[in-house]
């Protein structure tokens, strides 16, 4: 249960939000008396270790003011939601202490004021709704733009020019009907009009009206602070200029052959998210493509130890070699060669279709789970470069690679080791006897989470062209604590897209508009693969069995007849998960498995679906 001192800010919330209503609240379990987790206040959940979680007080008639001082004295708060009430006044910057919410919505209030600086610094922050309030200011400078996925702002004051957000992230952005000015950035195609209108001094794409030829000012004002710069801008330009020559020399030496001109990113805001990296906050080691020269000298092969490593059981390995792996992460020793794994003591896991599996130990007490690559249709080059890729992008529901080793005889790819398994393990261990309960709160949880961080993978590596290619519930893990994580993304090249790598050469423009058409189709099997994912969660099916059941045709069957409670998943029944909500999901999924990949939806609209509909069950569990 909560400490006194939480419940007493709590309460004291309360006051604030509704200090008219003091009796009422206190019938809705409000009071110092209780406890808000084991006697229920209402709008309150909890995790299991008795800490307020979210507190949802939607149409509740409030009106009264925000008090985030006591608020954020519960420190577990991920979740705040009090729409369409008549609260007033500002956003204080107290609301920096609540350090975890992930999800802000104010929307449908009477909110004045500017937002408060402290936003800027909620870094778990992600979904911020205060539409229709009356909120002014700048937007500039005050939100977490490198973790936000959803910002809707429409409908209040906000004025001066919207600021460089990091589009690629976003999937619902709204700021329409309010002063804003100036161009607005470039937001990747993902926004239209809608999404902006009604501010008459903006300009620019989606927008028809054109933005003045003009040099922005901002730049003038950056380059031009004073006079004094301003006469020595062209020297200090000029040394910049040899010393950026100097370095980029040094760094082409290193860059890999493969991908010569594709120096990491371009853009500063992309740049700074890839180097923040999955380790802590630290940069990831840059991803070199080409295999290093060994320490070992070239000339030892393998020596075998007595208990099982990779290299003694698998057969045809190449023992002898003269290059190290390709280290990606400080969790494995940079000293460690292609050899070291190979004799490190391993247990074979699995034989997929694509290689085997090792849980490998290293010296250090980490377990890596090594997969060994077989007959991927992969060329070297391609095979690195989708590495570099893949192992740049930071997402903390992603599993990224931590080592690689490529030559042309092998392809090891190696990633931490997850003891939780996979999501395959747990919906069939669920079925089974002395399987755990996988209850269908977290299976929405698990879908929605996998379906965003898909969405940002798609947005991340569009460009690219590379997408998972391999999804199924066995290459979604779990860590330790059960949050799911997608894992071997983009290693695997979709059908047609060899066909497409000639044509992407082709300088014709028909064949570079089929290459595009082509290469976004491959992000539509990837949708096609959800779809299925979702049909094993609900239904509680294997997808496939080794030629005898087919889960695809099995739903489109029972589909084509009557519906029946038959096609979900006995568990969830007995469970009494809502019925609506599984028909819901149900209804998803088929979208996602339509035959045509062009009528599939993206996956930042199935994204949007599922994050609804968790946030509906969530709320639900309130009432
Ligand atoms: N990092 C990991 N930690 C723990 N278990 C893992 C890890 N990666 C994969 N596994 C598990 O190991 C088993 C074998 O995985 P593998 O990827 O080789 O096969 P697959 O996913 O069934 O087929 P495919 O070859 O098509 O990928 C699966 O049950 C998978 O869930």
């Amino acid at each position: 249960s909560e400490s006194e001192m939480v419940k007493s800010a709590l309460v004291r919330f309360m006051d604030n939000l509704a200090p008219w209503e003091r009796e009422a609240t206190r019938y809705w379990g409000w009071n110092l008396e209780t406890d808000p987790c084991r006697d229920r206040w209402k709008g309150v959940s909890c995790s299991s270790d008795g800490s307020v979680k979210t507190i949802v007080l939607d149409d509740s008639n409030l009106s009264g003011t925000l008090d985030a001082t006591s608020l954020c004295m519960a420190k577990s708060l991920q979740i705040v939601s009090l729409k369409r009430n008549n609260l007033h006044g500002s956003i204080p910057e107290a609301i920096g202490d609540c350090k975890y919410l992930t999800r802000l919505y104010l929307s449908d209030n009477n909110f004045s004021g500017n937002l408060p600086n402290s936003l800027e610094h909620l870094c778990s922050l992600r979904w911020i709704h205060i539409a229709r309030n009356n909120f002014t200011g700048p937007l500039s400078d005050k939100l977490p733009t490198s973790s936000l996925i959803s910002f809707l702002g429409e409908n209040n004051n906000f004025s001066g020019e919207i600021p460089d957000f990091d589009f690629t992230k976003l999937i619902q952005f709204n700021v329409s009907n309010n002063n804003l000015k100036g161009q607005i950035p470039d937001v990747r195609n993902k926004f239209g009009v809608e999404s902006f209108s009604g501010n008459p001094d903006l300009c620019g794409l989606p927008l028809p009206t054109a933005c003045p030829p003009s040099p922005s000012p901002r730049k003038e004002k950056r380059l031009f602070i004073t006079d004094g710069v301003a006469i020595y801008s062209g020297y200090i330009i000029l040394g910049i200029t040899v010393v950026a020559f100097f370095v980029y020399k040094l760094a082409r030496k290193s860059v890999c052959k493969s991908e010569p001109s594709e120096a990491l990113n371009k853009k500063e805001g992309t740049r700074q998210r890839l180097t923040r990296g999955n380790d802590g906050g630290r940069k990831r080691e840059d991803c070199c493509c080409e295999s290093k020269s060994g320490g070992g000298g070239g000339g030892g092969g393998v020596e075998m130890r007595s208990e099982p490593s990779i290299a003694s059981l698998e057969s045809g390995i190449t023992l002898m070699s003269t290059s190290t792996l390709v280290v990606l992460s400080s969790r494995v020793s940079k000293a460690m060669r292609f050899e070291d794994l190979l004799r490190a003591p391993a247990e074979l896991i699995g034989r997929g279709m694509h290689g085997s599996l090792y849980k490998v130990m290293l010296d250090n007490g980490v377990f890596l789970a090594v997969k060994r690559i077989k007959d991927w249709g992969i060329s070297e080059a391609d095979f690195q470069r989708r590495i570099c890729k893949v192992s740049q992008v930071n997402h903390p529901s992603l599993l990224p690679p931590l080592a690689y080793y490529c030559s042309r005889q092998e392809k090891l790819l190696a990633y931490e080791y997850m003891d939780n398994g996979s999501l395959f393990n747990t919906l069939y261990a669920a079925g089974s006897q002395n399987g755990k309960p996988f209850w269908w709160g977290s299976r929405l949880n698990v879908a929605a989470k996998v379906a965003e961080t898909l969405a940002y993978m798609h947005e991340e590596l569009r460009e690219s062209g590379i997408a998972h290619g391999n999804l199924k519930s066995s290459n979604i893990l779990f860590n330790n604590n059960m949050e799911p994580l997608i894992s071997e993304y983009g290693l695997m090249v979709i059908e047609h897209q060899q066909a497409l790598r000639s044509l992407s050469h082709s300088k014709s423009v028909r064949n570079r508009v089929l290459t595009a058409a082509h290469a976004y189709s491959t992000f539509k099997v990837d949708v096609y693969a959800f779809g299925v994912i979702l049909l094993e969660l609900v239904t509680g099916r294997v997808a496939y069995n080794q030629g005898a059941f087919d889960l695809v045709k099995w739903v489109n069957s029972v589909v084509r007849e009557e519906w029946s409670v038959e096609v979900f998943d006995k568990n969830l029944v007995s469970e009494g998960a809502s019925g609506e909500r599984m028909m819901s999901l149900l209804q998803i999924a088929l979208k996602c498995i339509n035959p045509s990949p062009s009528d599939r939806p993206s996956m930042s609209e199935v994204a949007l679906a599922l994050i609804a509909l968790n946030e509906e069950e969530e709320t639900s569990l309130n009432i």
